[in-house]
């Protein structure tokens, strides 16, 4: 193995780790959180929610079966940086297409490897996220490196969807992944139109739509609520993604809107509190949020417990709820809110993850209840 160049971590606080560095050389800063997930260091790699955020993969081994086009969760590598325990090995994957250490090189992350995961993993704990500066290969100055990680601004109020959405419209015809195949498949003329804001929208998603039917049409985040029903969809998708809820009023302004005209509506993650915030309720900054797969969340109404994955750092308040807004889910970790359905309007979100991509499928009936949503809104064939 070449020798590798040093490294450092720097975080607000004032911790400082000292590691080498596995991918390009460079700086970044962002909020670091950790990652308790034990696989799928890929889709979380390239899940856009994740945006100037550095993350930690607490699980020691990562890179071990490479990386490959299939499992992208997005065109591109989307966190502001890697911190891992080991420095990757060589692969082994009949899927792999790239070995992970080139692979960072080449999508340009800036990562750090060989510090003690666990004692950072325990101070985001204790104190909270942090926000963090990675300096890799070149000049390292700790002095420096502390002073940019404690000048950057954090996440909260931080509009990012719009910076993490597609520019233009476009169709989204691919199934989930086949296991006979390694190949995902086309379908492109469901029963469901389907339109999905893209706030940093996994493809999973998109993937899970196909699969249950649907024609896919992603739209830009600012897209006026009026121009989205002109493409006349049977139901509207808010997605996942970076930032803060809050300062998206576009946002929520056209879930009110797709609410008053009771469409079907299904939002996911940051698309969970946008709904929560088109309700007329609040949401705020958790202290290290929930990032994960294994995550138990209980159905409220069916009393079951689900395994969930998760990845999210602000959350709906149920207390702001006003009394037509029914609470679905809520964390087994924490007690924090977890899901919200409306009872004057076919629109209903959860705050994790129900396409996994890394994680359990648990929560993959709430796809179905969309689609429900939608074929309940549809007039039989013949009538109109
Ligand atoms: N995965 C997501 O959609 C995250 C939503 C939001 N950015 C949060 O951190 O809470």
């Amino acid at each position: 193995m070449p020798s590798l160049k040093p490294a450092l971590l720097a975080l607000a606080d004032g911790s400082v780790f000292k590691g080498v560095s596995i991918g390009v050389t460079g700086q970044t800063v962002g909020e670091v959180v950790f990652n308790t997930a034990m696989t799928g260091y890929q889709e979380i790699l390239t899940d856009a929610s994740y945006l100037e955020q550095i993350v930690t993969l607490t699980y020691p081994h990562i890179g071990n079966v490479g990386s490959n086009d299939l499992d992208a969760e997005s065109g591109r590598v989307q966190i502001a940086g890697l911190v891992v325990r080991e420095v990757p090995r060589p692969h082994s994957s009949w899927r792999s297409t790239l070995d992970f250490s080139e692979y960072l090189k080449q999508q340009n992350v800036v990562a750090i490897a060989g510090i003690d995961t666990r004692r950072l993993t325990r101070i985001l704990r204790e104190k909270g996220a942090q926000n963090g500066c990675i300096v890799a290969g070149g000049r390292i100055s700790e002095a420096a490196a502390l002073k940019k990680a404690q000048a950057w601004g954090g996440l909260k109020g931080k509009d990012l969807a719009q910076l993490a959405s597609t520019d233009k419209a476009y169709v989204w015809d691919r199934s989930t992944w086949r296991l006979e195949t390694d190949e995902d498949a086309e379908s492109g003329d469901g029963r469901f139109h389907v339109v999905a804001y893209d706030f940093g929208v996994k493809t999973n998603i998109l993937r899970m739509f196909v699969d249950r039917g649907c024609r896919v049409t992603v739209v830009p985040a600012r897209t006026r609520a009026a121009d989205v029903m002109r493409r006349k969809p049977d139901g509207v998708f808010l997605s996942n993604g970076p930032g803060d809820p809050e300062p998206c009023d576009y946002a929520i302004d056209a879930a009110r809107y797709f609410i008053k005209k009771q469409l079907p509506l299904f939002g996911i993650c940051l698309g969970h509190q946008i709904l929560g915030l088109a309700a007329g309720g609040k949401t705020s900054k958790m202290k290290f949020g929930h990032h994960g797969a294994n995550h138990p969340v209980q159905d409220l109404e069916s009393g079951r417990v689900l395994i969930t994955s998760q990845n999210h750092g602000f959350a709906v308040d149920e207390a702001s709820l006003p009394d037509d807004v029914t609470i679905t889910h809520r964390s087994l970790f924490d007690g924090s809110n977890q899901g919200l359905a409306l009872s004057n309007a076919p629109a209903f979100s959860f705050q994790g993850h129900p396409e996994a991509s890394p994680g359990p499928h648990d929560v993959g009936y709430l796809f179905d209840r969309f689609i429900q949503l939608m074929e309940a809104g549809k007039p039989e064939p013949g009538k109109s």
